[in-house]
């Protein structure tokens, strides 16, 4: 019998803490082509952008990937800084502790990474973006699995969507996909438990309180699926509000979430929510923070703005959108990315405006 300290899925996430509800989605529903289910999927995309997905297909291949991760955290640090994702803006990879920026006065997160690129998984043993460590390489059937499970669940989210925001059958399969190189990628997350040396490290934030494991932010792709162990941290801030919400973890069920690009090729229909990653409620804080995702991100050389040329539902939202107004013109989902990625490492940092210029719409303005 492990200790409790090593038991996952965790099942002490407290009973009682008040948490934000989110919607359900049942993904076998979704496949199936019931249109009520479509409903709940279009509603939870419009209103906070997160929901719970259950029967997706997913379940069994989690626990391999968090051993995959565990392998790689416990491979000795100068074993792992040659596959770090660096700071030129490319996100696969690893990622060591304290790397980047959570917020405008500098503080470092308290989490590591191990970020697989679909790029590289798919066509191994072809390198396309990056090398891994061997505790990736010995498992890539594993990770290749997953990621081809993930892709599709969100693929098929994303297509179902489609008719309700007036595009024609397929447009968003083809800014995502197969082949063209993305951001798309797996990623485990592990926050070490609390030390007093690694809770004086991380700083405080603007209101005096502990800074968070991971800074505020929106995602940077389209879709992701997020499936956290049993392990809370995860909240969000809903719009038109300041206080954060906790998720409450629901065993078998992945959240998911809508990311910057799938908002801004919607339009502005779909809200790209703000979340962050804080400490896990008692007692969880004292163990380890496990926690694993994939994102579906378009192929780099798309351009990254509304399809309002394929959609007048969209051409209308987004005219009256001021968030889609104030996009950066000219920018692809690759150039997006990339600056979001470079400008949060740390080592990049010349000051508060680094924090500001990583920003993708998180400090949009409201709908008018
Ligand atoms: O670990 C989590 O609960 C969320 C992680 C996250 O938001 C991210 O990696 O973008
Ligand atoms: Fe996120």
């Amino acid at each position: 019998m492990p200790s409790i300290a090593q038991q996952y899925p965790r099942t002490d996430f407290p009973a009682d803490l008040e948490c934000h509800p989110l919607l359900v989605v049942d993904y076998a529903k979704i496949k199936a082509g019931d249109q009520a289910e479509v409903d709940q999927l279009y509603k939870a995309c419009t209103n906070l952008g997160f929901f719970y997905l259950k029967n997706h297909g997913v379940e069994d291949l989690t626990e391999p990937m968090f051993d995959m991760g565990k392998a790689t955290f416990d491979l000795p640090l100068d074993e792992l800084m040659p596959f770090e994702q660096g700071d030129s803006g490319r996100s696969a990879g690893y990622k060591a502790v304290g790397s980047t920026n959570v917020d405008a006065r500098g503080n470092l997160d308290q989490v590591e990474f191990i970020n697989v690129a679909k790029d590289d998984a798919l066509a191994y043993p072809e390198v396309r973006q990056c090398t891994y460590p061997r505790s990736v390489v010995e498992r890539m059937a594993t990770v290749t699995d997953f990621i081809r499970t993930s892709n599709d669940v969100l693929q098929t989210l994303m297509n179902v969507l489609e008719p309700r925001i007036g595009l024609p059958a397929g447009t968003l399969a083809a800014l995502h996909k197969e082949g063209d190189l993305s951001g798309s990628e797996s990623r485990v997350i592990l926050k070490g438990p609390p030390s007093e040396a690694s809770q004086q490290a991380a700083g405080v934030d603007e209101d005096g309180n502990p800074a968070a494991a991971i800074g505020s932010h929106t995602d940077f792709g389209s879709f992701s699926m997020l499936h956290g162990r049993g392990c809370g941290g995860l909240q969000v801030l809903p719009p038109g509000t300041t206080k954060w919400q906790n998720i409450r973890p629901l065993p078998g069920h992945a959240v998911c979430n809508v990311g910057d690009t799938l908002k801004v090729y919607s339009g502005g229909i779909f809200n790209s929510n703000i979340h962050r990653v804080v400490p896990p409620p008692p007692p969880q804080n004292r163990y380890e923070r496990w926690s694993l995702v994939y994102f579906l991100r378009p192929g780099f050389d798309h351009p990254l703005k509304p399809l309002s040329d394929q959609s007048e539902i969209i051409r209308k939202h987004a005219e009256n959108d001021p968030a889609m107004r104030a996009l950066p013109q000219g920018e692809t989902a690759g150039s997006w990315f990339q600056r979001r990625i470079k400008l949060q490492r740390a080592a990049n940092r010349t000051g508060p405006e680094t924090w500001a210029a990583s920003r993708g719409t998180e400090h949009a303005p409201a709908v008018a």
